[in-house]
C-alpha cells in the first residue's frame, strides 16, 4: 500500500527529520538514491555512459550534483549543467557543489538557460538527470528554463527526475503555471520521502514515468497518516468472493442500466453487458425512450421501459445515453426516491448539476452511491470549468464527494476516488486506450454488479475503477491497444479480471 503526502506534509517530515539527522544526511541520501537508480539504468560499461545532469539553483539541484559525484565516482561521463542559487544556498547544497566539483564530473556553471541549451546540443546522452526544480518551484517554468526543458523532451534517451519532473505540481498533477508553464517529461521519477499524488495524476503520468519511492530512510514515526493512497488490490481484496457450488442466480443480485433516450440505446447496453460480464445474477436494461425487444448480442439482458420499472427492485446504474429531457428527469427523481444503492453517470450527473432540488434529494439518501463524473461533469456539478477540476483534480474530487454524500470516481487519466470524510486514492492501472466512447458507461456497469454482490460502496468504487484500468492494460499488453480498442472489447477482458480476482483473493 502506498501513502501519497502533499508538500506540505512532505516539508513537515523533511524539518522533523532533520533535527535527528547530521546536517545534509537527507541531500546525500537523496543524491545516492538518483544514482542508484542511474546506475540500473546505464550500460553495465558504466564508462560508456555519457550522463547529463541539470542541476537548478534550489536544493533539487543540491540533490542533482549528490547523484552527478556519485555516478561520475562510478565511472560514468558525466556532464553538470549547473544553475547556481540567486541566493545564500543551504549549507548541504554548498557541500553538494563541493563534492561534485572535487569528482571527475565536468561541471559547466551557467549564468543563463540559454547556454545550457547550446551545451547540450551535439552529444548523444546516454541519460538525463533532472534535477532543474523540485517541489520549491513556485511559478511556471518560462523562457531560457522553458527553451532547455523542450530540449530534453525532444532527446530520446531515458531520463530520470529528482523527486518530480521540474515544472509538475507535485500535489495536483497539473503543470505549475497553467498554460503559462510547461514540465519535463521523464522516464523515471526518484521520489524523495514519500510518493507523491501529483505524480499520478492529471498530467502526472505522463510527465513522473515509472514512480520509484525512496523514503531516505526517515524514521516512519514521522509520517501522518496518509489521508491519499495509490489504489491497490489490497485495499478491496476483501471484497472478493469465489461462487459456492449452490449460488444461483438470486445469489448475485440484481441491476437496472436506467438510461437510453431516443438514439442513445447503445450507451445502457454497453453499461448493462458490463453489468452481466462482471457477475450481477438479474440485468434489466431500462429506457426512458422506447426499448427494444432485446439485446441480440446479449440476449440474457432484459429490456424494460424505465417507466414501467420498480426501482426499488435492484441496484440502479443511471445516466448513460439518459438525455436530458423532462422524462429522465422525471426517471432520476423516481430513482432517487427509491432505496435502492445507485450509481449515477452522463446524462444523470448533468442533470443533477442543473438542478438544486436533485442534488438536495442526492445528498439525503442514506442508500450506498456511487459518481463516475468526467472532468466536464464534475465541473458543472461544482459550478466550475473543467480546466478549473483538471488543476487540482484531488481537491474537486473531495469537494463533490462532501456536497454530494457520495463516492466519486472523477475520470481521467489517474482517476481520483474519494470519500465523503476526504480520503482520496488514485488509481494506476489503465492507459489512453479507455478514451474512448462508452468506457464511462462500462465502468458504471462494471460499479453496479459489484454492488449487486454485495460489495461496499468505497471498495467497489476502488475495484471498479481498478478493474476497467487493468482491463486496459492486459488488452493492450496483448497488442490491442492502446489505438482503436473499443469499450465492448473492455467487457471479456473485465470479467476475466473479476474471475482472476476471485480465484487470487475470493473467501
Ligand atoms: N532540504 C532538504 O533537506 C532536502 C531537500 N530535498 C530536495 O529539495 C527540493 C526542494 O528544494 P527547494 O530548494 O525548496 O526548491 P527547488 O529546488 O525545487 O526550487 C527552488 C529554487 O528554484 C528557483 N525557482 C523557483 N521557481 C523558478 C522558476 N520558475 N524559474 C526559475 N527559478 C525558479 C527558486 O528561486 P527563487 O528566486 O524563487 O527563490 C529556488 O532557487 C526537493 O524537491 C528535493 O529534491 C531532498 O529531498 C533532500 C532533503
Ligand atoms: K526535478
Amino acid at each position: 500500500m502506498t501513502p501519497l503526502f502533499t508538500v506540505a506534509e512532505i516539508r513537515t517530515i523533511e524539518h522533523a527529520a532533520a533535527q535527528r539527522l547530521p546536517e545534509g544526511a537527507l541531500m546525500q541520501r537523496a543524491g545516492q538514491a538518483g544514482a542508484n537508480e542511474a546506475l540500473d539504468l546505464l550500460p553495465f560499461t558504466t564508462s560508456r555512459a555519457r550522463v547529463l545532469v541539470l542541476a537548478g539553483p534550489g536544493n533539487n539541484g543540491g540533490d542533482a550534483l549528490e547523484t552527478a559525484a556519485h555516478l561520475a565516482h562510478a565511472g560514468a561521463q558525466v556532464t553538470i549543467l549547473h544553475f547556481p542559487p540567486t541566493s545564500a544556498p543551504a549549507a548541504e547544497r554548498d557541500a553538494a557543489l563541493h563534492r561534485a566539483v572535487n569528482s571527475p564530473a565536468r561541471l559547466m556553471t551557467l549564468a543563463s538557460a540559454a547556454d545550457g541549451q547550446a551545451a547540450m546540443q551535439g552529444t548523444d546522452w546516454t541519460l538525463v538527470v533532472d534535477g532543474l526544480f523540485g517541489i520549491g518551484l513556485a511559478r511556471a517554468i518560462t523562457g531560457e528554463f522553458a527553451v532547455l526543458v523542450a530540449t530534453v523532451n525532444q532527446l530520446r534517451c531515458q531520463v530520470i527526475a529528482l523527486d518530480v519532473p521540474s515544472g509538475l505540481d507535485a500535489d495536483t498533477g497539473a503543470i505549475v503555471g497553467g498554460d503559462a508553464g510547461t514540465a519535463l517529461r521523464a522516464t523515471h521519477t526518484v521520489t524523495f520521502i514519500g510518493d507523491k499524488p501529483g505524480l499520478h495524476t492529471a498530467e502526472g503520468r505522463d510527465h513522473a514515468g515509472l514512480v520509484i519511492p525512496s523514503s531516505l530512510d526517515i524514521d516512519r514515526d514521522l509520517f501522518p497518516p496518509a489521508r491519499a493512497k495509490l489504489n491497490d488490490v489490497a485495499l478491496f481484496a476483501h471484497c472478493a468472493r469465489r461462487r459456492r457450488h449452490s449460488s444461483h442466480k438470486g445469489s448475485n443480485g440484481s441491476v437496472a442500466v436506467v438510461g437510453g433516450a431516443r438514439g442513445m440505446a447503445g450507451a445502457p447496453i454497453l453499461a448493462a453487458r458490463t453489468a452481466l460480464n462482471a457477475g450481477a445474477g438479474r440485468v434489466y436494461a431500462c429506457f426512458v425512450g422506447d426499448p427494444p425487444a432485446f439485446d441480440a448480442a446479449q440476449p440474457e439482458l432484459m429490456c424494460r421501459s424505465a417507466q414501467e420499472y420498480d426501482f426499488n427492485s435492484a441496484i440502479l446504474v443511471i445516466g448513460p445515453g439518459m438525455g436530458g429531457s423532462a422524462s429522465g428527469a422525471e426517471m432520476l427523481a423516481s430513482a432517487l426516491h427509491s432505496h435502492s444503492p445507485v450509481v449515477l453517470d452522463a446524462d444523470a450527473l448533468n442533470l443533477v448539476a442543473g438542478s438544486g432540488p436533485l442534488q438536495t434529494q442526492l445528498a439525503q439518501r442514506s442508500a450506498p452511491c456511487i459518481l463516475t463524473p468526467h472532468p466536464l461533469e464534475a465541473a458543472r456539478l461544482l459550478g466550475m470549468s473543467a480546466d478549473q477540476v483538471q488543476a487540482d483534480r484531488p481537491a474537486a474530487a473531495r469537494r463533490l464527494a462532501s456536497k454530494l454524500a457520495a463516492t466519486v470516481v472523477l475520470k481521467g487519466s489517474g482517476t481520483v476516488i474519494a470519500a465523503r470524510d476526504g480520503t482520496i486514492v488514485i488509481n494506476n492501472t489503465g492507459n489512453p486506450a479507455l478514451a474512448t466512447a462508452g468506457a464511462g458507461d462500462v465502468l458504471s456497469g462494471l460499479c453496479g454488479a459489484l454492488l449487486a454482490q454485495g460489495w461496499p460502496e468505497w471498495e467497489a468504487a476502488l475495484a471498479g475503477a481498478w478493474l476497467h484500468g487493468m482491463a486496459a492494460d492486459v488488452l493492450v499488453s496483448e497488442g490491442a491497444g492502446p489505438i482503436g480498442i473499443t469499450a465492448s472489447e473492455l467487457i471479456p477482458a473485465i470479467r476475466a479480471a473479476v474471475n482472476r480476482l476471485a480465484a487470487q483473493h475470493g473467501s
